[in-house]
């Protein structure tokens, strides 16, 4: 892994599922965790050495990096206590789903770089997927910064279209989720068939385990190994044709997607 360009100082708004995942893997990859500070009602301990506070600090440090990690009908209530503690020196990183950035601008005039980003999961063990997007009105340094920190939690890439925003966040940040319930229908279809419970679950997850960690490996495309896996004449054909039959997976993955992307859509007009 090249160098990690860590901010001066981070702080945290917000750290659940998500933000609780970046931090613990940015601490194994050793951020000073005195450099951070976690704002979180609950004032409950994040990791050993991470500062925790229940209310903003009067000031924040030179250079502080903002990671708004709460739920997104949240923002107006932080906004009042944060932005008058921002300055120009301060970038801001957003991982809210369906806040676009002109609206998170709105809220924060004063910083120097506000980005969104959309991660998943998997972060937490250094293999999740984050997209980055910004404007124009970013220099390209605080991009750079931006890719630095993220880089250590999996694949990155930067969105050129903010309208794909949702798009994406419904493929990748929501994705684990559908993959998870994929691996549970998975092992209760083994049951159904008259498996042992347990043995269908650890089956399961170890077959999905196996064959993600082969595609992402192969030369061949997920398509080409799906035939691979099929004997001419055999078993796995006849369990394609149902998966196939009306393009019925592409279907439903399709309308799982677009249900996604519409809520965000829906989230975004809320404000
Ligand atoms: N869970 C995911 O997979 C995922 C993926 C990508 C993006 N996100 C985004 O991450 C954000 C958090 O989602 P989550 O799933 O981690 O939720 P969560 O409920 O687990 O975490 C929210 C955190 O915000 C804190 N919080 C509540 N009120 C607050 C306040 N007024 N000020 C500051 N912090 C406050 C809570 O204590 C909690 O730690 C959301 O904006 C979501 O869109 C989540
Ligand atoms: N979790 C967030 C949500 O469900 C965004 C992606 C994953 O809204």
């Amino acid at each position: 892994m090249t160098d990690i360009f860590w901010p001066d100082h981070l702080f945290l708004v917000g750290c659940g599922n998500m933000a609780g995942q970046m931090l613990a893997r940015w601490l194994d990859c050793g951020l000073d965790p005195a450099r951070v500070t976690v704002l979180r009602p609950s004032g409950k301990p994040v990791a050993d050495g991470v500062r925790v506070v229940t209310g903003y600090p009067v000031a924040l440090p030179a250079d502080t990096t903002v990671l708004l990690g709460m739920k997104p009908y949240q923002i107006a209530d932080v906004a009042a206590s944060l932005a008058p503690l921002c300055g120009e020196d301060t970038d801001i990183v957003s991982i809210l789903a369906g806040t676009p950035l002109a609206g998170l601008r709105a809220y924060f005039p004063a910083p120097r770089a506000l980005i969104r980003a959309m991660p998943n999961l998997p972060v937490g063990i250094g293999q999740g997927v984050t997209a980055l997007y910004t404007d124009a009105a970013v220099p390209v340094q605080a991009r750079e910064a931006a890719t630095s920190l993220i880089s250590p939690l999996g694949l990155v890439e930067w969105i050129a279209d903010e309208a794909r925003f949702n798009e994406i966040t419904a493929l990748s940040g929501c994705g684990p989720a559908f993959l998870f319930r994929f691996i549970d229908a998975l092992a209760r279809a083994g049951e159904a068939l008259g498996l042992p419970a347990d043995q269908a679950a650890r089956m399961a997850l170890a077959t999905v385990e196996g064959a993600a960690s082969m595609a992402a490996r192969a030369s061949d495309s997920p398509g080409a190994l799906a035939d691979r896996v099929a004997s001419p004449g055999g078993m796995t054909r006849q369990g394609l044709n149902v998966l196939d039959a009306d393009d019925r997976l592409l279907k439903l993955l399709t309308d799982t997607l677009s249900a996604a992307r519409d809520r965000g859509e829906e989230m975004a007009r809320e404000g």
